[in-house]
């Protein structure tokens, strides 16, 4: 399927391929693609507001409204580029997923829990609504570790991730007493040990085991596969030899497993094969060293839509298919009992509550080639169609109706680099003008966690809306706090040496 982030291929991105020189870096781009004309865009209500959050209000291909808030209101208030969180879809996510697993435990014989990946959208505000909806938090770094005890989040509620933790980091969580410290590697796992020695305590852990499974996503968000930074690869032995050495340990308490395959996935056969591999594993664990290893983590990955084709598994769906894959393979394999099960989802909790709201600038027309509609963000706002060549849904927004025929364009942001697409063959009205908003759908997950400030742009305001109130999630940056960040070398002493 060209175009979502699903597996385009090597080189389907036109700017990956000549970044990496496969395509030859004088060769001409491929053309951008039309398949994605976002014709739905101009189709009326039930199209267009599949991908767009639960209160979206949509007339004639319009967002008008958002948690009851006309558009226009929220651009005058808080300015654009502008980040915004419907909070019905947020919460009735996290709630979901909560309902979901719980629903499934008599038939799984065993506990879940749902731990939201923070990475995903990591902002203060949004982790106390996981923790209030009943979601444990993955942290990825010492910064969301933070953010998570700065939320308020119980530390034992807490899971904390990464594939190069730093000593300060590990010993943060050890002291703040993580509710699990997933091992990553095995020159981590010794670090940890010293650690949780030097401090006294016996640490609970899950082990990362990189399972061989194929996830069927871009290859950039793929973490189940052999070769890959993450975890420890089974196929090589590594994660026999971390069960082994934890079960030896004094210090560090296998307590589960974890694997992670992916993001962005839309299948459910990925999420099989991982179960079987895991739950096979703890079998082989429980064999060899006898240690019976209660909990199993299958991380998290479900897609979401973002462009209406898109069609992730409904979270009863996804949850009953897992639980029932893990209690196949927990007879297949002869557990004696069914192992605690956590999920890890990020995206598909964060992802369909967000929506961003550009001002459009420049429209540029190019005859016989291209149109060119460039907003007052981004690829620092928003990098993920430069990264993954991510497909969206775009929306002209506002009260203003903007009716004439729809025609693709190219949707650029304001930064100085070619680079700078948010999406190619985007349908839009012919009479879409300069001053108008433009929203676009499914921005939550990956947008605010992975902006930058390329151009010294700052970054922008993050607004949650609901029952017709708005409140700041996050501040819109200023120069000025870059700036503050920064002593002029002028003030310095002694003066810098020249040469
Ligand atoms: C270990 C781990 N858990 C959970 C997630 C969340 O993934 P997603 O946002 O795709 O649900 C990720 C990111 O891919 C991850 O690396
Ligand atoms: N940043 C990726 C997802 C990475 C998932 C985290 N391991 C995206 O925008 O799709």
């Amino acid at each position: 399927m060209p175009g979502r982030l699903g597996r385009p291929g090597p080189h389907a991105c036109p700017l990956l391929a000549r970044r990496r020189g496969a395509a030859g870096a004088h060769q001409r781009p491929r053309a951008p693609r039309r398949d994605r004309t976002g014709a739905h865009v101009t189709r009326g209500r039930a199209e267009v507001a599949e991908p767009f959050p639960d209160t979206a209000e949509i007339q004639d291909g319009r967002l008008r409204t958002l948690g009851g808030i006309a558009v226009e209101e929220l651009a005058e208030r808080f300015g654009t580029p502008l980040w915004l969180v419907d909070r019905a879809t947020l919460e009735g996510r996290m709630r979901a997923y909560r309902e979901a697993f719980a629903a499934q435990e008599a038939v799984l014989g065993a506990t879940t829990t749902v731990v939201y990946a923070a990475k995903a959208l990591c902002v203060r505000g949004v982790l106390e609504l996981a923790d209030d909806c009943g979601l444990w938090v993955d942290c990825a770094s010492g910064g969301e570790l933070a953010t998570a005890r700065a939320a308020g989040i119980d530390p034992r509620r807490i899971v904390l991730h990464g594939n190069n933790k730093s000593v300060a980091e590990l010993r943060d969580a050890v002291d703040a007493g993580v509710g699990r410290i997933v091992i990553d590697s095995l020159s981590e796992l010794a670090r940890l040990e010293g650690i949780a020695e030097a401090a006294g305590r016996v640490v609970p852990c899950h082990l990362r085991v990189t399972p061989g499974v194929d996830a069927h996503t871009h290859e950039f968000v793929a973490t189940g596969h052999d070769d890959t930074k993450f975890g420890l690869t089974l196929s090589l032995g590594l994660a026999h030899e971390g069960a082994a050495r934890l079960v030896a340990s004094r210090w560090l308490d296998l307590v589960g497993v974890h694997c992670h395959v992916g993001s962005d996935i839309l299948r459910l056969d990925p999420y099989h094969a991982a179960a079987d591999v895991m739950v096979r594993f703890l079998a082989e664990v429980r064999a060899t060293h006898g240690a019976e290893v209660g909990e199993l983590n299958l991380g998290g990955g479900l897609g979401i839509s973002a462009v209406p084709g898109d069609v992730p598994p409904e979270l009863p769906t996804y949850a009953a298919d897992l639980t029932a894959a893990v209690a196949e393979a927990a007879d297949a394999h002869g557990l004696t009992a069914r192992p605690h099960l956590f999920v890890e989802p990020g995206r598909s909790i964060a992802g369909p509550a967000g929506v961003t709201l550009y001002r459009v600038g420049t429209i540029k027309e190019l005859p016989g080639l291209s149109t060119y509609v460039a907003v007052d963000g981004g690829m620092s706002d928003n990098p993920r169609y430069p990264l993954y060549q991510a497909p969206h849904t775009f929306a002209p927004a506002g009260a203003v109706a903007r009716d004439g025929t729809p025609r693709p364009v190219t949707v650029v942001g304001k930064h100085c680099e070619t680079g700078d697409v948010l999406g190619e063959g985007v349908s839009l009205p012919s009479d879409l003008a300069e001053g108008d908003l433009l929203a676009v759908a499914a921005t939550g997950a990956y947008n605010h966690a992975m902006a930058s400030n390329y151009n010294r742009l700052p970054r922008p305001a993050m607004v949650l809306v609901g029952e017709g109130w708005a409140v700041e999630l996050v501040r819109r940056e200023t120069v000025e706090d870059l700036l503050a960040r920064e002593p002029s070398l002028r003030d310095a002493r002694p003066p810098v040496p020249r040469p």
